[in-house]
């Protein structure tokens, strides 16, 4: 279970979240949308410990993450969207070392598992600082995993990887979450969020522009009521920030048309 409650965040001047609430129940894949500077990365560290709210709670598996940060963290895995490793660790020690601190039975048949799955067997013994991008990003994913966290928490989790591996994790992250676990992404794949989320939000600036099941954003955008019924999230993702773009060009002072 996640739950943001009226989460905001500023630096400065600027409000990057703006008062947002959402929750995400188990057995619930939930996507965080927008575009560049949304708010989406903003949200996603405050839920795992490393930004704090400027007003509002956050919360993972019934525990307030920054009230409580050690029982909370225990409770999800998390996927940043730009892998940290230890450099002078191998792929298999880094799983040695994530399986020891999180206690997993049974550990190396799960290591050899996960790196059999994700085709890094015969790299297990190699340094991380080898790795190429995308295998960097399958070790972090298999970190995050191998625990299997209750709550599963991913920052752009496709960026880097190679067409057969994006759908193996879009399957895993699918089957976690059928599994009865909660899983929160964001992700600028708008065919993968439509393909795999449950619920969506939409942010842009740090407001919600839209939120439901595709069909609600549907019928909040009007593509059903307009005879467009089954139009894709790219229609739909589109359509909310152009009633956003035309609300602001309203505001005295804002132009976002494009320089001439
Ligand atoms: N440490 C920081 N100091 C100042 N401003 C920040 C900081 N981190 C984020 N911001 C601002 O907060 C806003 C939201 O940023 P955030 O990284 O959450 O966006 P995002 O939706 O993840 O974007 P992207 O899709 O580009 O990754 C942006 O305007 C950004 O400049």
């Amino acid at each position: 279970m996640i739950e943001v409650s009226s989460f905001s965040k500023r630096y400065g001047r600027h409000t990057a979240v703006d008062a947002l609430s959402f929750s995400v129940p188990p057995g619930q894949l939930f996507g965080l949308l927008g575009s560049n500077g949304a708010g989406k990365t903003t949200t996603i560290r405050a839920l795992v410990g490393l930004t704090r709210p400027s007003s509002g709670h956050v919360s993972v598996n019934g525990h307030d993450v920054w009230k409580t940060p050690v029982v909370a963290k225990s409770s999800f895995g998390y996927i940043p969207d730009r892998p940290h490793l230890y450099g002078k660790l191998t792929g298999r020690e880094t799983l040695r070392f994530v399986a020891g601190l999180r206690k997993v039975p049974d550990a190396e048949t799960e290591i050899d598992r996960w790196l059999e799955y994700f085709r890094l067997s015969d790299f297990g013994n190699e340094l991380t600082e080898t790795y190429s991008h995308g295998m960097r990003q399958k070790l972090t994913i298999i970190t995050a995993l191998l625990p299997r966290p209750p709550v599963l928490i991913v920052d752009e989790p496709m960026v880097g990887l190679d067409p057969h591996a994006a759908r193996q994790v879009r399957e895993l992250f699918r089957a976690h979450a059928d599994a009865g676990n909660t899983v929160l992404l964001t992700t600028h794949s708008l065919p993968l969020a439509e393909a795999v989320c449950d619920r969506l939000v939409v942010l842009d600036r740090g407001r919600v522009l839209g939120a439901g099941s595709m069909d609600d954003l549907r019928s909040q955008t009007g593509t059903v009521k307009g005879g467009v019924s089954g139009d894709s999230l790219e229609r739909v993702f589109f359509r909310l920030l152009d009633e956003e773009r035309a609300r602001a060009e309203q505001e005295p002072g804002t132009s976002l048309r494009p320089p001439a």
